[in-house]
């Protein structure tokens, strides 16, 4: 009846304590938390059988509830967390896992001043990855994800947001989709991929050529391998809307003959095929050059829009409006020296803010604790902002906003025990949590490392 109990904690924080709300967005609501706290370390975590939270609260409350149930608390697996204190596990909102090689020679390039694009015309970038990519098995993939996914897990990210996006043509995208939809059971980090095939332009191609690949090749063998249960969760579609990758839309209704269109913008063609498959549009836009693909996004219902490093007035009202999630990465802003996005414009407009670690050959950073470190300095969040951003708001870039998250009863019991004086240090101590995280928790399971 009972999986999991967890006793002698002295926080619990629950960011909010229903399984309705969505997310947090304003200044007010972000920095309201809802958080228990007892000097005496008496507070208590209930999980079920279904992995989902049973109770929080005083332990005292628990007995006295269990044994009207004539329950029998010794036959429930119990934590003793010693002074505890739970925190819902995070949710990265952005991340580029499966990729083959590594790129530490283009980082020496960019601390000797190349931008992002100088190293991608160069021959770097994600076309570097993609050969690379491309070469390896699907089992050597499959390997170093898992330990990507182990290292994830151990620094308290218990669900990804992952994209494919570095193979490019059918074979090498859906080998990628399948690395992410067959992790291994002993590593239990809960993946919601994302195709996108559409990352970059592969050499000899082109922009429509590309897009008609992926619209009427790349999609509809996604779509038959959903069928057929061989992909199993595909659940967004992305495309790197930057200006000279994939432009904003089609100035064409009909685009029988691509070739011969010279200026064939794409992305929107992408995304709105991608959701006549079912796909959620959660998209990169405006990162280095505005071109108003987050207009573009906001009308057409994305559910997120990541980077917005160059976000015009009219995009984050446009945001504010349609509820689009804005997933920020400040790892990535911070390795590229970009001015970072105007994260406080977007919480006071109401846009509702999530994080990502954006983790990928460029940006090699898997940790969401120093995400949220690097938000709270560079981008001006408060650690409370920050937190509500790393859990409930980025569950809800992915369409888990009732049911991850948070810490409240009937929602998946994913969370973490910290060993510290209080929450903050997960976020206030720079690269060290690992000696804060004590245990991580996933459906009620204690993850083994
Ligand atoms: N900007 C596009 N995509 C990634 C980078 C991928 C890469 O450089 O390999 C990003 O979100 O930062
Ligand atoms: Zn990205």
């Amino acid at each position: 009846m009972y999986r999991l109990l967890v006793k002698n904690l002295k926080q619990v924080v629950q960011i909010v304590d229903d399984n309705t709300t969505e997310f947090l967005r304003g200044e007010q609501q972000m920095n309201n938390i809802k958080i228990l706290n007892s000097s005496s370390s008496t507070l208590a975590i209930l999980v079920d059988s279904d992995g989902k939270f049973s109770f929080i609260g005083e332990f005292k409350d628990l007995q006295k509830h269990l044994e009207a149930e004539s329950v029998d608390l010794g036959s429930i697996e119990t934590m003793d967390s010693n002074g505890g204190i739970a925190i819902p596990g995070f949710v990265d909102g952005h991340s580029h896992p499966v990729f083959a090689g590594d790129r530490v020679h283009e980082f020496a390039m960019k601390l000797a001043g190349a931008t992002y694009m100088e190293v991608q015309q160069a021959g770097g970038g994600i076309m570097f990855t993609t050969n690379k990519t491309r070469e390896a098995s699907e089992e050597e993939l499959r390997r170093d994800f898992e330990e990507v996914a182990k290292k994830m897990l151990q620094s308290g990210t218990t669900t990804l947001e992952a994209k494919s996006g570095y193979g490019l043509n059918v074979d090498a995208e859906l080998k990628m989709l399948r690395v992410l939809s067959t992790v291994t059971p002993s590593i239990p980090l809960e993946i919601s991929a994302t195709f996108c095939g559409a990352h970059a332009v592969p050499k000899g191609s082109t922009e429509s050529e590309q897009t008609r690949m992926i619209c009427e090749e790349l999609i509809p063998k996604i779509e038959e391998e959903q069928r057929n249960g061989h992909l199993k969760n595909v659940e967004n579609i992305d495309v790197f809307c930057e200006k000279g990758v994939f432009e904003v839309e089609s100035r064409y209704k009909d685009y029988k003959d691509y070739k011969l269109q010279k200026n064939f913008f794409c992305s929107k063609k992408i995304l709105e095929r991608g959701q006549k498959a079912g796909m959620a549009v959660n998209f990169h836009a405006e990162e280095l050059k505005y071109i108003g693909g987050v207009e573009m996004g906001a009308k057409i219902g994305a559910r997120a829009m990541s980077h917005l490093e160059e976000i015009s007035e009219e995009g984050i009202r446009g945001m504010s409006q349609s509820g689009s999630v804005a997933v920020l990465l400040p790892s990535t802003a911070f390795i590229l020296r970009l001015t970072p996005p105007p994260a406080r414009k977007l919480i006071e407009n109401g846009v509702i803010v999530a994080l990502g670690s954006d983790f990928n050959p460029n940006a090699y950073c898997l940790a969401m604790p120093m995400i949220m470190h690097f938000a709270c300095v560079t981008m001006k969040l408060s650690m409370p902002e920050a937190l509500t951003a790393a859990t409930l708001n980025s569950a809800h870039s992915i369409g888990r906003g009732k049911t991850h998250g948070a810490i409240a009863k009937g929602r998946n019991a994913d969370f973490l025990i910290l060993s510290a004086n209080s929450w903050e240090h997960i976020i206030y101590r720079i690269a060290a949590h690992q000696d804060v995280i004590q245990h991580v928790v996933k459906n009620g399971n204690i993850v083994k490392f």
